[in-house]
């Protein structure tokens, strides 16, 4: 049984996750951050892979068996221990990346990327998704501007494509009300944080025992 909380940030390519969650970081300093695909090496090395641009051949069944491998070794290797050492997880995209990615924009089928993603974690869902919702046109004009940040083969895919992915995460909010918590992601980055933190805490005070 693990103690920990466990939260998880989701969103269309360029949402401003990373930039946010970086910043409540900074208020929960014993937190572990951390994200997907990657968090320690041989998912990092995973990551290499999938988001190669020479690697125009992946076929999409691959693509989602990586993510879900990815995914296993970062769970057993980093976020489990966490958790069961009574630790804050913030992970930058969790399952619900490869339901919205590969399961709809991509066509697989939303269950059946669940069910290989079931043997990969095992039911280890986190308690607290939080949906950075933006209008994907907003969210890669953020990345163009953004110089140091590298396009990656899911970055090149058309604008439909990440419509859909938008359309995907708009399907798991209705299917997940309990977990997903949609944010609206097109706020000044001060906006957005301010939600969060307060997304956040709540969970944090909700598992504090009161006395
Ligand atoms: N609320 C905001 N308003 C304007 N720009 C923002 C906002 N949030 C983030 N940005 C900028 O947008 C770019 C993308 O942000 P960030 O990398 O945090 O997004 P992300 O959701 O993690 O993207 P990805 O999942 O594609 O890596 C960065 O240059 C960041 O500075
Ligand atoms: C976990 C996961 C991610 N993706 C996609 C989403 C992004 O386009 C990239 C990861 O890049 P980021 O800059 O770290 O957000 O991968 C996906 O398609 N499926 C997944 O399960």
């Amino acid at each position: 049984m693990s103690s920990g909380t466990f939260i998880t940030f989701e969103g269309p390519d360029g949402a401003g996750k990373t930039t946010i969650i970086n910043m409540v970081a900074k208020q929960f300093s014993s937190a572990l951050i951390t994200r997907e695909p990657g968090g320690i090496e041989i998912a990092e090395q995973i990551r290499r892979v999938i988001l190669d641009k020479g690697n125009t051949a992946m076929d999409p069944r691959t693509e989602a068996l990586l993510y879900a491998a990815a995914r296993r070794q970062h769970l057993i290797e980093k976020v489990k221990p966490a958790l069961e050492e009574g630790k804050v997880v913030l992970c930058d995209r969790f399952v619900d990346s490869s339901l919205a990615y590969q399961g709809y924009a991509r066509g697989l089928g939303m269950d059946e990327v669940l069910k290989i993603n079931q043997f990969a974690i095992e039911d280890l869902m986190p308690e607290l998704t939080i949906y950075f919702d933006i209008d994907p046109e907003l969210g890669l004009k953020r990345i163009k501007k953004n110089d140091g940040r590298e396009i990656n083969r899911l970055d090149l895919e058309d604008l439909e494509f990440h419509q859909k992915v938008r359309e995907g995460y708009h399907l798991l909010m209705e299917r997940f009300p309990n977990r997903i918590v949609r944010i609206d992601a097109s706020g000044t980055v001060n906006e957005v944080f301010q939600r969060t933190l307060q997304l956040v805490e709540g969970q944090l005070a909700e598992k504090r025992p009161s006395n």
